[in-house]
């Protein structure tokens, strides 16, 4: 079958490469609907990562937020037309102990091989979590982002102490909201307050106990664990202020990406006994659980459609353009594509 995928070439310029997809593998095609970016994707289509990686990996098709219709199976295990959640994890051998997202051998869509920016996609079959009926498709778009907080919440549950009154937020950009949000269900005894830099975005985060200006945070206020989701360089002032108004064995999670690497307060990392980890990336478990975190709490589905900045129909290579710099112009909010191709 004739397939068009549509390449990141060169930082900002994208190009249509034809290529052939085989009927004959177990792999499903599914047309995608809709698509959302990530910072990921612009640090490429800016050409903000290193000139040795953007060499390495382009070209390549970005995006790996995304949803697609199946148009066909060739089990017919899926119908035609179904709705599905797409999962840029490949994984290509199991282990016991380690996650399919922590293994050295995955390989992650549009990072280490073609993202979901073309006509039609080949995913294995174990790559796609139905979508249920009536769910609001540019809320589905960015389901990994969603389901990378839920992944991160889960490890931060089984490493961090039982004392939670106070669980700390740094960051005011989507993955922040979508964190304080999922940690608001998830636990909600727990005091959840928002660390960050911008009053306009904080005032989104309505579900949130409390927010904060970093720039003035009442001096003995103490939280008991913390979420960093700020990412660039800037994590490092984030990550260090966590580290003064956390209380002693306190957990912080790492999920913000630096290009370059950050210098921490480790002397204090060891006089107060934290417990600090990274995160990174979701699997399909984590991509389940999320959609059926969607379909017991609706109001989680309109919180998030509260993120959605732009909309924009791409049918063409300079509505891609137009709308990767749409997001890059945006106050603040996910920019989703709906897919026309
Ligand atoms: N671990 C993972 O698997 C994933 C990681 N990420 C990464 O997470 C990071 C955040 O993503 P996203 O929310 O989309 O990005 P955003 O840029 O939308 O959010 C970051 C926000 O943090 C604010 N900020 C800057 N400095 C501080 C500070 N010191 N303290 C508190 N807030 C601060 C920024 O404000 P301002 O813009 O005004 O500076 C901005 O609003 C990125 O690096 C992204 O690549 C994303 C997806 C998955
Ligand atoms: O966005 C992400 C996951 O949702 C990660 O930031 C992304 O996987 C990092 O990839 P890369 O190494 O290509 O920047
Ligand atoms: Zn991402």
């Amino acid at each position: 079958m004739l397939n068009t995928i549509y390449r990141l070439v060169a930082p900002r310029r994208f190009e249509a490469e034809f290529s052939d997809i085989s009927l004959k593998d177990d792999n499903i095609i599914v047309r995608p609907t809709h698509l959302s970016i990530c910072n990921a994707d612009q640090r490429y289509y800016q050409g903000k990562r290193a000139p040795e990686v953007l060499k390495k990996k382009l070209p390549m098709a970005l995006i790996h937020e995304g949803i697609g219709d199946v148009l066909y199976d060739p089990r017919g295990e899926y119908k035609p037309g179904q709705s599905v959640a797409m999962v840029p994890n490949t994984p290509v051998e199991k282990d016991d102990v380690i996650a399919e997202n922590y293994l050295r051998s995955s390989k992650f869509r549009a990072s280490g091989f073609d993202g979901f920016m073309q006509d039609s996609v080949a995913i294995g079959r174990d790559r796609l979590v139905l979508l249920p009926a009536g769910i609001n498709k540019r809320v589905a778009a960015f389901t990994e982002l969603v389901s990378v907080s839920y992944h991160t919440i889960n490890r931060f549950d089984v490493r961090a102490h039982r004392r939670r009154d106070r669980i700390g937020v740094w960051g005011d950009g989507n993955l922040a909201f979508i964190t304080a949000l999922l940690l608001k269900k998830r636990m909600p005894d727990s005091q959840v307050l928002i660390f960050g830099k911008n009053d306009y975005k904080m005032a989104d985060f309505v579900f949130a106990d409390a927010t904060y200006d970093i720039t003035d945070i009442p001096p003995e206020l103490r939280v008991d664990h913390a979420f960093e989701c700020v990412g660039t360089e800037a994590s490092g002032i984030a990550i260090n202020q966590i580290i003064d108004f956390i209380n002693p064995e306190g957990t912080i999670a790492i999920m913000g990406v630096s290009e370059n690497p950050v210098p921490l307060n480790t002397r204090m990392i060891l006089e107060k006994g934290l417990n600090v980890f990274g995160s990174s990336r979701s699997g399909v478990q984590d991509f389940r659980d999320t959609i059926q975190l969607y379909n017991s709490n609706k109001d989680v589905e309109e919180y998030l459609e509260s993120i959605i900045g732009e909309t924009i129909t791409v049918r063409s290579i300079a509505d891609m353009n137009r709308a990767f710099d749409a997001d890059i112009r945006k106050s603040g909010g996910k920019t989703v594509m709906v897919w026309e191709k």
